[in-house]
């Protein structure tokens, strides 16, 4: 089984509607129970600052802070990581505005990125925002992707926004009506190395979970069928280097078109995440609430199994509200689960007895209006 990694203290500063909080952990799962509004949501979105990018609400830094506070927000967390124990601390500085990004020391030292985190720990989550990922726009599960692609291939966000910055030259040059051969040529050639290095790591993240070996069955969280569309279909098993000519000849013989357009139309930005419930055999987005809900955690435990397995240690899972619209069996079930990856989760909730299931493995906190108890 993978090896655990885990919180020991989370310690908040004017973070959300957080003056001042501290979080004394054992390495045991978290649940944060609470009225709405009180606060459980906002600490989960505190842990998964700690790891790269925006967190779980893809929040402009600047709406972190606490409204009225003096100076930014930081966020200390003492961690049992990947390479032993570490101190996380991160922010922002007083006055920083909306374009800048978070400051990130590890053991005291400065980072150069946010990516540094992710030598340390994986976080993942599942929020009730995430919801309509099968019925909602292609982007969203564009996002999910790239998300699971991230936590286990560092580089794919810096491939993903090298890649979105050549197409915004191109998409400029083009509506401009500058159609410089040499210049277009040596921004396509960007586009078409780093397009298809996109979606060969998109497609092997989906290969990786095809494999695994699958916990369904038993489980009322089905293993869902994957594929992708919209981007070089059912050509991905050629060589690389084919698909970046071929991808290379199809932006050069489309520069008229896209000029019209007045943007790209083909690449990697264009593919679709497609999922089936595998029993069923049917689409997704045609299942019901219900079963749309259980695909999704099916989806996202799987990953998380995948991250464990691939790293050796279990990654940190972040479960918003992931009680309140399962019947009892199934909620004992999704512990059971959770438990099994070996990890530490967080989970929230507004009524503690539903997660009684979980008695001693988990620690229980009450969240009202900024601050925490027991
Ligand atoms: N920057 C901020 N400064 C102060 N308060 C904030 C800030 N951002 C959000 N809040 C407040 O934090 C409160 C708690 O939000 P949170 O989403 O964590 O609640 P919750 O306990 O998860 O509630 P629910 O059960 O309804 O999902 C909200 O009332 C919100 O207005």
């Amino acid at each position: 089984m993978a090896q655990k990694t885990s919180l020991s203290r989370l310690k908040l500063t004017d973070f959300r509607n957080y003056a001042e909080a501290s979080l004394p952990l054992d390495n045991r799962h978290v649940v944060l129970t609470g009225e709405n509004g009180a606060g459980k949501t906002n600490l989960l979105e505190a842990v998964s600052f700690l790891s790269p990018g925006r967190g779980l609400r893809r929040a402009v830094l600047g709406d972190v802070t606490r409204v009225g506070a003096p100076a930014g927000f930081s966020i200390f967390s003492d961690v049992e990581g990947m390479e032993g124990e570490v101190a996380i601390g991160t922010g922002i500085e007083p006055g920083e505005g909306e374009a800048i990004s978070r400051r990130l020391r590890i053991n005291g030292t400065p980072a150069r990125s946010t990516e540094e985190l992710s030598d340390h720990l994986r976080v993942l989550w599942l929020t009730p925002a995430m919801d309509g990922l099968f019925t909602g726009p292609s982007a969203d599960r564009r996002r999910f992707l790239d998300r699971l692609v991230l936590s286990l291939d560092a580089a794919h966000g810096r491939r993903a926004s090298d890649f979105e910055r050549a197409m915004r030259s191109r998409n400029r040059l083009l509506s401009e009506g500058r159609f410089d051969p040499s210049w277009l040529s040596a921004i396509e050639a960007q586009m078409a190395g780093l397009g298809i290095a996109m979606a060969a790591a998109r497609e092997e993240m989906l290969g990786l979970l095809r494999r695994l070996s699958t916990h369904s069955g038993e489980t009322p969280f089905p293993n869902p069928v994957l594929s992708l569309s919209g981007f070089m279909d059912g050509a991905m098993d050629r060589p690389a280097a084919d698909l970046e000519d071929s991808y290379l000849d199809m932006l050069q013989n489309s520069r008229g078109r896209d000029a019209a357009a007045g943007r790209t139309l083909d690449g990697p930005h264009r593919s679709d995440l497609l999922v089936r419930h595998r029993e069923k055999d049917m689409e997704a987005e045609r299942c019901s609430t219900g079963e749309q809900k259980a695909l999704l955690i099916g989806l996202v435990l799987a990953h998380a199994r995948l991250t464990g397995d691939m790293t050796g240690y279990a990654p940190i899972l972040l479960l918003d509200e992931i009680a309140a619209h399962l019947d009892e069996g199934r909620r004992a079930a999704l512990f059971d689960l959770v438990d099994g990856l070996g990890g530490q989760s967080f989970m929230t909730g507004t009524d503690r007895s539903m997660f009684s299931a979980l008695s001693d493995r988990a620690q229980f906190f009450t969240v009202s209006h900024g601050g925490i108890g027991k």
